[in-house]
């Protein structure tokens, strides 16, 4: 078990990222003229064997931003530097990057087995169909290479689409939202396993989402987006107890967003006393996690009203009114309290004061 020190600062406690792979810097591209940007001055770095989560809403700038990178968009501003190399220049055949969609793309009229095979069509034919067997083995469906892709549950086929990216051997793998048409069971395990076999492998890999779920369980390190910038890159529990700002925190998860007056490592809000970081003075906004927030029960009159409440079985989310201010928590379930009962709300953790 891993205990999160909330106080710390952001880099204080962060861990030594792998040799940079890829460096993206300054990326920006536009449409069409009068259109705004798409993409504004995206910069981060990808270090060997790390996965990279870009997420943001629809519209963002997540897709164009790996259609850059596969080499299918040219950017108006800004460099592409995979292994100390511009590959600004190069077409997307040469630049050894595999790319696995939504939707498969598997080749209908070939068996599994062909379907890995045509990925490695710089090996002898000889070579090609026991490699392509190791490939599937590897996403554990060996024992399917015979069959026709239409005999696949979607699960399956997107590891068989998996299969033969890597069997490419590409030095990066771009991932855009491949998981979206598969059902919510299949979806958590496939991208468990498909997050096994990266690392096993040491791929390195981006993938783009809008589920905030999936980023934090599936990538080293998040990057938020919102209209065509990247807001903030760091690892998921950086991203989500320490959001950069208003945006960040609410696009990861519920929080309750207060405006305070910081003296130093303590900020007056509406909930009283509030533990900052990092220490600030003057008018602030803070966000504060609702499972940072304990509830007790409250002398009547006193406290904030339950005016909602969500039984969500291993805890339960409530929206609370105090002075006409509304506020969340999420607490474990067994002990609840009922809509109209009055508690006092008492901050648990350190908020963290946002940018904007
Ligand atoms: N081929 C195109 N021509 C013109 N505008 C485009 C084109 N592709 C994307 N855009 C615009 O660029 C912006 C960014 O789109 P992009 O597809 O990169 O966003 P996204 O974050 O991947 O969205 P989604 O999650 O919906 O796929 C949007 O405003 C979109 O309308």
């Amino acid at each position: 078990m891993t205990t999160l020190n909330l106080n710390a600062t952001p880099q204080a406690s962060a861990p030594q990222r792998p040799a940079p792979l890829l460096s993206v810097s300054g990326l920006s591209k536009r449409y069409r003229s009068r259109d705004p940007l798409a993409v504004e001055n995206v910069g981060f770095t990808l270090g060997n064997g790390e996965i990279l989560a870009l997420l943001g809403p629809s519209g963002c700038g997540k897709s164009t931003t790996l259609r850059m990178i596969a080499g299918f968009e040219h950017p108006e501003a800004g460099d592409i530097v995979l292994r100390g190399k511009s590959i600004l220049d190069q077409p997307p055949q040469q630049r050894r990057i595999g790319i696995v969609f939504q939707d498969y793309a598997l080749f209908p009229h070939m068996s599994l087995g062909h379907n890995v095979a045509f990925a490695m069509r710089h090996l002898p034919k000889a070579k090609r169909a026991a490699r392509a067997r190791e490939w599937l083995d590897m996403v554990g469906l060996a024992d399917l290479a015979e069959r026709m892709p239409d005999e696949l549950s979607g699960g399956q086929q997107q590891r068989v689409a998996l299969a033969r990216t890597l069997a490419a051997e590409p030095q990066l793998v771009l991932l855009d939202e491949p998981f979206s048409n598969l059902d919510a069971a299949l979806r958590e395990s496939t991208r468990k396993e498909v997050r096994q076999l990266f690392k096993a492998a040491g791929t390195s890999v981006i993938l783009v989402t809008h589920d905030q779920a999936e980023a934090l369980s599936f990538a080293d390190q998040v990057g938020v987006m919102h209209a065509g910038k990247l807001i903030q890159v760091d690892r998921p529990e950086q991203v989500y107890q320490h959001p950069a700002t208003a945006f960040v925190a609410e696009f990861l998860g519920h929080t309750n967003l207060l405006d305070g007056d910081a003296d130093g490592e303590i900020a007056q809000t509406a909930l009283g006393p509030v533990a900052i970081t990092p220490a600030s003075r003057g008018p602030v906004r803070v966000s504060l996690r609702p499972e940072h927030l304990a509830l007790a029960t409250a002398p009547d009159g006193h406290g904030a009203t339950v005016v909602e409440r969500e039984f969500r079985g291993h805890d339960c989310f409530y929206l609370l009114e105090q002075h006409g201010q509304r506020f969340c928590a999420i607490t474990p379930s067994h002990t609840l309290w009922q809509i109209g009962e009055q508690v006092s709300l008492e901050p648990q953790r350190t908020a963290t004061v946002l940018q904007y």
